[in-house]
């Protein structure tokens, strides 16, 4: 079984794109055949994956979700790369963003992406999207692919607005176009350990959400170790194994992995 996770917050820099990757090399660690999907036209996953120019690449999410609309077949293997750590990925770039905005008029527009999708599920045990900080169509359409979502909060500030409206729209999706969704957990990312701020967060995200949306048990701290790993293509695994970020993701790999 295949499962889809989308990773999503519509606030920008809270450590989408770092949890894809180091999540997603973390199950590939555990034996698992896993995809990633650089969803968002900054093509920052992309980049951290080791691609550095990624608006260069000719075969990238935006020609394939084209190509999709077009009703053209292509083979499941199109266009995927492979990472040196075990993990496949399908790029993303600047070209997401045109296709954002032709998707307004196009037949089945939520589904684009569903459609690339399941034609993937019996290669992968874990397909990973990496969403762009917006709820638009693109994100809509990994909605609507997934089986859940994670979602990272940074713990620097106070998320329960975004939030809200974030929710909202998964409730939204799973109502009208993917009953199966579901929320597979609030990660806490950047956690300074050296202010109470990150345990006030934590408790205000318990008090709002805590009976509705599992709060993951781990979270991830502020290392500047992982702030450099983008530059350097690799994972946090590789970066700095014993570091305090690499034993996060390896924990929430784990828990990730336990809710199979
Ligand atoms: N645990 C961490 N500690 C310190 N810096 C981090 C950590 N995780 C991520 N960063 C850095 O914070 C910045 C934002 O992280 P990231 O790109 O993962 O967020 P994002 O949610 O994907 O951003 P965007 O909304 O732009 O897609 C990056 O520069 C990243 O290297
Ligand atoms: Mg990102």
């Amino acid at each position: 079984m295949c499962k889809v996770i989308a990773i999503a917050n519509q606030k920008g820099g809270v450590g989408k794109t770092t949890t894809t990757s180091n999540l997603g090399i973390g199950l590939a660690k555990q034996g698992k055949r896993v995809l990633l999907i650089d969803a968002d036209a900054q093509g920052s996953l992309t980049a951290s994956l080791g691609i550095q120019e990624p608006d260069r690449l000719e075969i990238t999410l935006a020609t394939i979700m084209a190509s999709i609309i077009n009703d053209e077949e292509i083979k499941p293997e199109y266009g995927i790369l492979r990472h040196e750590e075990g993990v496949d990925f399908m790029p993303g770039n600047i070209e997401l963003s045109g296709l954002e905005t032709s998707l307004v008029n196009v037949m089945s527009r939520e589904t684009v992406l569903r459609t690339y999708i399941e034609q993937q599920k019996d290669r992968y045990d874990y397909i990973l999207i990496d969403c762009m900080p917006s709820l638009g169509m693109i994100t809509i359409n990994a909605f609507t692919s997934a089986d859940s979502i994670l979602i990272p909060v940074q713990a620097a500030y106070l998320p329960v607005k975004g939030l809200e409206q974030l929710i909202k729209t998964i409730g939204k999706v799973k109502r009208q176009i993917n009953p199966k969704l579901e929320i597979e957990g609030i990660l806490l990312t950047m956690v300074d350990n050296r202010t109470n701020y990150a345990r006030d967060i934590s408790n205000l995200l318990i008090e709002n959400y805590g009976s509705r949306v599992r709060i993951f048990e781990n979270s991830i701290p502020m290392s500047v170790r992982a702030a450099e790993i983008s530059a350097e293509g690799v994972s946090i695994y590789k970066h700095d194994p014993n570091g305090k970020v690499a034993s996060a993701y390896q924990s929430l790999t784990e828990e990730v992995l336990g809710n199979e």
